[in-house]
């Protein structure tokens, strides 16, 4: 590509803003973009990041860095003869790989044209990498077109390379040589190397694509009513079951793309994408999928809406062993007992995910409908057609009240006002009509009293509900048994690989207690599956807990003086390792206030390993 101007050109241009009557159109307007930018006119070479920096780079574009490999790697060998050099940069310019001829090569460093240089045309003005990303169009910039002039040595060509599957620009590739030389057919090359490394992003993508399939087919347990999508360690969806978007909703975009997926959840680590899954979505089931070591991807797993019964995500949990896993639990589950032997139907309340359902599974099991039917029924989303379809085909409702069994109501509270009405209707009939024992369990993660109250409820299907309520207390008001329950869980569900159970340092655990966790046992559970799938040696550290489970606590979580202390405590223990005499440096108080607060707070004291 021949310059379209010469160097008097620009410097009119510099000097007064004079457009060259030559100049090519995608120069001219990269020069407007760069123009009156007083920080870059006078650079002599391009911006660099600091090694760390790149590091991370680095490691954020594995997936197009192992795509270009071998592209890069024959095409740097062909350009050792032409005297030119290849770079390989990621989306914001920065400049993560070189090959080429040597000579080129050691020229290229002193304008930082080298790894880590960063040629977004923000931090140098026109120039092929920067401005073929900002268009998203391959561009080449010779000589004087360069806007820096210490550039203006160079002729480069640059090609952007895009995500072969959603089409999200990921990086450029670009060819640059000393200006002056023959040009020629340099900008198509460029455009066939990013094509290249697309194509190879595609087979290695689709090839992953289908190892994680076959690893949903073998590992797919009875999941029948649930609705499920698999997506790739990128967050890319692979499959998806056919009820998975209504089961989604909002949460979901038309697209079947998950929202507010930031870049470091996509980052090709599956457990950081399901991590963040679990925010998004606290009432789905996560799992990493893992093919001989691989971990490839998330299968996420939703409740479908209807009449037809879940099944246990977890081998069941016997009700002497939620009675046991804490103080205020034995209580609770004895009166729990009392009223299903006597058929009271029981209203169980509590914050998602603190083990109602597993509650209700357990009380079926140890009453005296155990071994009938447990028709759990997800309220939020039935239909009254649905319900009455069910009732006039001898559906799972009215086998229910012939066989006897339990009927577990999810969420009543959010049924939509006629299914309401219809829902005390069945229940009235179902009682009438019941041939054998028939237990009412209802579970609601709101107040349903004070729903009535509100007028959102109908009070006869209150009544109908809760005899009696019972509260499952969320696990921030149980401190306590934090400890006891981590190591349960971590016990529960051992390391994939090696079958061991997971185990904490004392600052880990120490940032474990002081968590919220707001998503209650299905977060700490959530949380002992991912450790598990990821950590190699078992052995878990504050760097391998999420990054929202270390971060100090923001001010919702900080209430109150005595929880700000707390948190304050806990935070200085896990970032001196334990060491009482620095943690009290750090804090201001004696070593013995220290010990205080800590019995105060209920806070363990550490051992020194
Ligand atoms: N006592 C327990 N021991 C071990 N695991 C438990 C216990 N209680 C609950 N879990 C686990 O925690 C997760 C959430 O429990 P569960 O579904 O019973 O909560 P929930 O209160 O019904 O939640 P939601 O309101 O969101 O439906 C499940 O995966 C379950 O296996």
């Amino acid at each position: 590509m021949p310059e379209s101007i010469q160097k008097e050109d620009w410097e009119r241009f510099r000097a007064l803003g004079s457009v060259p009557p030559s100049i090519r159109e995608v120069v001219l307007r990269s020069w407007v973009r760069s123009r009156g930018r007083k920080e870059i006119e006078t650079l002599k070479r391009a911006p660099s990041v600091a090694q760390d920096e790149l590091r991370v780079i680095r490691h954020r574009n594995q997936r197009l860095r192992s795509a270009a490999q071998t592209a890069i790697r024959r095409a740097g060998y062909m350009l050792n003869d032409a005297g030119m050099m290849l770079l390989l940069c990621d989306r914001s310019g920065v400049v993560m790989e070189a090959e080429g001829d040597a000579r080129i090569l050691s020229r290229g460093q002193e304008n930082h044209l080298h790894p880590g240089g960063h040629w977004d045309e923000d931090a140098i003005g026109t120039n092929a990498i920067g401005t073929a990303l900002h268009l998203a169009k391959p561009v080449t910039i010779s000589g004087v077109e360069h806007f820096c002039e210490a550039i203006q040595r160079w002729s480069c060509a640059a090609a952007p390379i895009r995500d072969p599957f959603n089409g999200a620009l990921l990086g450029a590739i670009d060819i640059s040589g000393p200006s002056g030389q023959p040009f020629g057919q340099v900008a198509a090359f460029s455009v066939t190397l990013a094509m290249q490394i697309e194509e190879a992003m595609r087979n290695a993508g689709l090839q992953e694509h289908r190892r994680l399939v076959e690893r949903l087919l073998a590992e797919r347990r009875e999941r029948a009513g649930d609705a499920i999508m698999v997506l790739d360690r990128f967050g890319q969806p692979v499959w998806s079951s056919a009820g998975f978007d209504a089961a989604a909703g909002r949460a979901w975009d038309g697209e079947g793309r998950a929202l507010h997926l930031p870049a470091e959840a996509r980052d090709g680590d599956p457990g950081h994408l399901a991590a963040r899954l679990r925010q998004v979505l606290p009432h789905a089931d996560v799992d990493v999928l893992a093919d001989r070591g691989d971990m490839l991807g998330v299968m996420l797993t939703l409740p479908r809406p209807g009449l037809r019964s879940r099944c246990p995500a977890d081998p069941a949990v016997g009700l002497a062993q939620i009675a046991q896993s804490g103080a205020c639990l034995g209580p609770i589950c004895a009166a729990a007992a009392k009223y299903v032997e006597g058929g009271v139907p029981l209203l169980i309340e509590g914050p998602v995910g603190a083990g109602k359902e597993t509650l209700a599974r357990a009380l079926h099991g140890a009453g005296p409908q155990a071994g009938q039917p447990f028709e759990f029924v997800d309220c939020s989303l039935l239909d009254a057609d649905a319900l009455r379809d069910d009732l006039v085909d001898a559906g799972a409702l009215t086998r229910l009240a012939e066989s006897g069994g339990t009927l577990c109501l999810d969420e009543p509270g959010q049924a939509p006002p006629p299914v309401q009405a219809l829902l005390a209707q069945v229940l009235a009939h179902l009682r009438r009509a019941a041939g054998a024992p028939l237990q009412f369990l209802s579970l609601s993660s709101v107040g349903l009293a004070e729903r009535m109250a509100q007028g959102e409820l109908r009070s006869d299907l209150y009544f109908r509900l809760a005899a009696a309520t019972l509260r499952l207390p969320a696990l921030a008001e149980r401190r306590d048994d934090l400890p006891g329950l981590i190591r349960r869980f971590a016990a529960a569900y051992p390391q994939q690989r090696h079958g061991r159970a997971l185990r904490f340092t004392p600052a880990a655990m120490l940032h474990l207690q002081a968590h919220d966790w707001p998503g209650n046992l299905r977060e700490l559970r959530n949380l002992m599956e991912s450790l598990g799938a990821t950590s190699l040696s078992g052995l878990i550290d504050v760097a391998d807990l999420p990054r929202h489970l270390t971060r100090p606590a923001g001010p919702r979580a900080e209430s109150t003086l005595r929880d700000r202390e707390r948190a304050e405590i806990a935070a200085a223990l896990a970032e001196a390792g334990g060491n009482m005499t620095e943690v009290a440096r750090r804090l201001g108080i004696a070593r013995s206030t220290l010990y205080l607060k800590l019995d105060q707070y209920g806070i363990p004291r550490p051992r020194r390993d």
